[in-house]
């Protein structure tokens, strides 16, 4: 793996999980070796910073069947240009970069390596993401399902065809923030009421984590859940009204839209 920021460290968070077996010790790489530190004692993964080892790059993905590329997306072809060369016969390269198509990566790639997107989402730190996944066209069915395989250890996963891999970046790629920037709104609202910080942590964050697992727990869809809470005549009604009225729906609309647009933006760069 290239790259343990954010999304590749939830990454490999999901796959050392207990329960999750990966063949060997996991190659990661950073930039920098403060970023490659904390897995310094670790014996499942061996970590290199290209900051202090400027091969490492090039040594970590030698013999690997499957390199997961999870830096920045304007990074993801000078990656690709430095790696080619060490790349084993019957690889499969997954970039986890928004926009960056396969055409674009198979243009550097050696012939007998292939190149699949991989759409993941934080929450697979937890074994809870959900990933779009969709092969280039140099992909067999193999491949995908080699990747299927790795991504299915850290959540959902939905493989679909390259062209709806921008929407997928733009619902449950980014879709952690959408319901992270909720709570934030939500918690600031709270302490308009009142609460000092602690009890609106507290009763906001308990509140979101609460009904987002009985949302995964329950039988029933979101919008009978919401009908659960929302007695007739009651308090609740009077708040879902309000907020119905502000314009979710083309809120959300003009969202993913924008989000979308930054994907193939990104594409082009
Ligand atoms: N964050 C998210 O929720 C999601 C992100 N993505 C995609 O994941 C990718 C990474 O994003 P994110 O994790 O947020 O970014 P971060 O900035 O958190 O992580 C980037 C990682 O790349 C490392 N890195 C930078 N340059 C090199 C290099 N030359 N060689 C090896 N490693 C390098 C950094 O090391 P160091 O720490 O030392 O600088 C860091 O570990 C992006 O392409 C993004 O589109 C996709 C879905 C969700
Ligand atoms: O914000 C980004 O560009 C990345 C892609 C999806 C989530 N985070």
């Amino acid at each position: 793996m290239i790259g343990v920021g954010s999304m590749g460290g939830a990454i490999l968070a999901g796959l050392r999980s207990p329960g999750v077996s990966v063949d060997g010790p996991i190659s990661i790489t950073t930039r920098s070796a403060a970023s490659a530190a904390p897995f310094a004692d670790a014996d499942d993964v061996v970590a290199r910073a290209s900051e202090t080892e400027p091969g490492a790059n090039r040594i970590a993905v030698r013999g690997a069947r499957v390199v997961i590329l999870a830096v920045k997306p304007w990074m993801i072809l000078d990656v690709l240009r430095e790696i080619a060369d060490d790349l084993e016969p019957g690889a499969v390269v997954v970039s986890v970069a928004a926009g960056v198509t396969t055409g674009s990566m198979e243009a550097l790639l050696p012939s007998d390596v292939a190149a699949v997107r991989a759409m993941p989402n934080t929450p697979s730190h937890l074994g809870r993401g959900v990933t779009g996944v969709a092969g280039g066209s140099t992909a067999s069915a193999d491949d995908v399902d080699v990747v299927r395989r790795r991504v299915e250890t850290l959540g959902a996963v939905l493989v679909r065809e390259e062209g709806r891999i921008n929407a997928r970046a733009a619902v449950s790629g980014s879709g952690p923030a959408y319901l992270f920037l909720f709570a934030e709104e939500f918690t600031a609202a709270a302490r308009r009421l009142g609460f000092d910080a602690a009890e609106a942590k507290l009763l906001v964050e308990g509140t979101v984590a609460g009904a987002a697992e009985l949302m995964a727990r329950s039988e029933e869809d979101p919008a009978q859940l919401r009908r659960n809470v929302t007695s007739p005549k009651g308090t609740t009604e009077r708040a879902v009204e309000v907020l119905q009225t502000g314009g979710w729906g083309e809120l959300f609309d003009r969202a993913l839209a924008a989000n979308i647009r930054r994907s193939e933006e990104l594409a082009a760069e």
